[in-house]
């Protein structure tokens, strides 16, 4: 069954997309060259970019029908560009809890997402100074900890080694798994993809029929 769906979409610079559907509790993987559109289509299905033609569904609900907040909530995206507030990991985590009106996590939960996340950093470092990679892998801990139904990723290893990124998406397919997350990563490793994804969907630029 699908939890995500495109239909007929087209987006500005000419892109127009197959149709797309994101099988619920697998891991589909995104490829395609660059500039076809893959972060777009992410941003599309969690209403941070519209589309100009076509509809997008959540559970077979079209997207704009439903609320926006909560549908970001549910269908979370990890992009290149991350939300993370000055001030330590620690102080990260609790401010998303408290945005959300969760109560906090303990410290023990906090280094669990972590290490998850191959982050081996005590909860006090601080985020201000760390790598683009880095800090989008606390954020994506935080996010993981929030118990998404759908978790995208935009090129979650790019910055990573390949030890490292092999490391984290074994243990965040596996996390999604046990936890019944549907999981989408936009990648242009093809190692990585070949090895962890469930479902492939290869876009091309200029809107040919995706290969799945
Ligand atoms: N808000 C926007 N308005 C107009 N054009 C946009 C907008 N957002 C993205 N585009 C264009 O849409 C195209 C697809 O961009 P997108 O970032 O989705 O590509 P991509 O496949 O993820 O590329 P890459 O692999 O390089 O990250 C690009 O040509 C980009 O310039």
């Amino acid at each position: 069954m699908d939890i995500l769906r495109a239909s007929h979409v087209t987006f500005k610079a000419g892109i127009q997309y197959p149709e797309i559907e994101i099988e619920a509790g697998l891991a589909t993987f995104i490829q395609g060259a660059s500039g076809c559109g893959k972060s777009t289509l992410l941003k599309l299905f969690n209403g941070t970019a519209s589309p100009d033609h076509g509809k997008l569904f959540y559970r077979d609900k079209p997207l704009n029908t439903l609320d926006t907040v909560k549908l970001r909530q549910e269908v979370l995206l990890v992009g290149q560009v991350t939300f993370l507030f000055p001030g330590t990991i620690e102080d990260n985590f609790l401010e998303y809890y408290k945005y959300r009106e969760l109560d906090p996590i303990s410290a023990e939960r906090m280094k669990h997402y972590l290490s998850l996340c191959s982050l081996d950093f005590p909860l006090d470092a601080v985020c201000d100074t760390m790598s683009g990679g880095e800090r989008q892998r606390v954020y994506l801990a935080i996010c993981l900890s929030l118990g998404p139904k759908v978790l995208m990723l935009d090129e979650p290893t790019s910055a990573l080694d390949e030890k490292t990124a092999h490391h984290l998406i074994h243990h965040i397919k596996r996390f999604c798994k046990e936890e019944g997350i549907t999981l989408v990563v936009v990648s242009h490793d093809a190692a990585l993809t070949k090895q962890f994804a469930d479902h492939i969907i290869v876009l091309e630029k200029g809107g040919l029929p995706c290969k799945a």
